[in-house]
């Protein structure tokens, strides 16, 4: 789509999903008949949001993120009414210096009530490290690539699935909840494609070991809706739909097409998927963080690297269909109002 802005590339393939895929012609969630609101339903009636953007974001950024600001980023995360937002990475400053200041960043942030700071702890020593700095979630987080886990965190997959026992191990003991992170669920950089067995295989490993809820990561946004559909019917084979989540970078755009897949894929069980997006604060009511957050949990989605723009119309599509008596009431209701003023005067 040559130069064309992101935010216009997602409502173009936004569109072309409601096309393909739900078989909706060219318009927008607002206008949907209730017809078409019924083909919508079978969603679940929640996406629990887990904001990675102050960790995932900027542990890419070129410049250095000034630790006050990263502070104050995520102290007005938490006012938005996100119930999960990722802090840092508790991991070696020569691998990843834009991470370098996770334990100021941790003292620093005011712990919200009701909001959870996960952080990322690649071993006991993060695990060690985060403890001290105040955090009471932790994520660990291996690979479905053998390359991608050498060139990450420098170990193997069978490796690195020892130092997680040991760090979960230790979590246990002191009531920490982990989570765990599979990267390449969906392509590697360095391998390319990677079978859905192979992640299977390692969320299972995660699972076991006590990982309450297991993250599949589109590390590097090279999903579609079918590796999507095909990696998470191979993964529910191992582990209950509601310990999953997805992480969706969106590279190549796909990321919506591919939380939508997710989203279809077993609508009736629980179900899980970070999306790492920062809302603005000025969200329409009806969209506003703080609904997400007090309605009952099915689901988790995180969508790495996603702006609001984009977002939006996503979540409008999404929550439509919550919305069919509001959808189909308000045209009935005016209709019935002008024909009474009709037969009146
Ligand atoms: C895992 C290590 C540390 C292994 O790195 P290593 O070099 O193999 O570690 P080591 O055990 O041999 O120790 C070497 C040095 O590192 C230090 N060290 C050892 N552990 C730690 C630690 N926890 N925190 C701070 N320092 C640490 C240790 O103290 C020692 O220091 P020295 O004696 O040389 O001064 C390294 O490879 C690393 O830090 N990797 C970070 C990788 C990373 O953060 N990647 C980005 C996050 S993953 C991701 O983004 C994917 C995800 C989650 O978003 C999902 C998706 O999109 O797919």
């Amino acid at each position: 789509m040559g130069n064309m802005p992101s935010a216009v590339k997602h409502c173009l393939s936004y569109q072309h999903l409601l096309r393909e895929h739900l078989g909706v012609g060219d318009t927008v969630a607002g206008a949907l008949e209730p017809a078409q609101v019924t083909q919508l339903s079978g969603f679940p009636e929640y996406v629990k949001i887990v904001e990675v953007g102050p960790r995932d974001g900027l542990q890419n950024e070129k410049v250095i993120v000034p630790t006050d600001i990263k502070i104050e980023f995520i102290n007005q995360l938490s006012k938005t009414g996100l119930s999960v937002i990722e802090v840092t990475s508790f991991v070696s400053s020569k691998w990843v210096p834009q991470m370098a200041d996770h334990t100021e960043v941790m003292k620093g942030i005011y712990q919200y009530p009701g909001v959870r700071y996960p952080v990322l702890t690649p071993n006991l020593q993060g695990f060690h490290n985060a403890i001290a700095a105040g955090a009471t979630e932790v994520s660990v987080f291996g690979a479905a690539s053998e390359s991608f886990s050498k060139k990450n965190i420098n170990c193997s997959i069978e490796e690195s699935m020892e130092r997680f026992e040991a760090v979960v191990k230790s979590a246990r003991h002191i009531n920490v909840p982990v989570r765990g992170y599979v990267s390449c669920a969906l392509g590697c950089p360095y391998e390319g494609h990677i079978a859905p067995e192979k992640v299977a295989k390692v969320s299972k490993q995660l699972y076991s070991m006590g990982c309450y809820e297991i993250s599949l990561g589109d590390t590097i946004g090279v999903g579609t809706p079918g590796s999507m559909k095909r990696m998470l019917e191979s993964v529910m084979k191992e582990i209950p739909l509601s310990a999953l989540a997805v992480h969706c970078h969106d590279t190549y755009g796909q990321a919506l097409a591919n939380i939508l897949t997710a989203l279809q894929v077993n609508p009736i069980l629980p179900f899980s998927l970070p999306l790492s997006s920062s809302f603005p604060p000025s969200l329409p009511p009806f969209l506003s963080p703080s609904l997400l957050s007090s309605l009952p949990s099915f689901l988790p989605l995180s969508l790495s690297s996603f702006l609001f723009p984009s977002l939006s119309p996503f979540l409008l599509f999404f929550l439509s269909f919550l919305f069919p008596f509001i959808l189909v009431s308000l045209p009935t209701f005016l209709l019935f109002f002008f024909s009474v003023l009709n037969f009146a005067f």
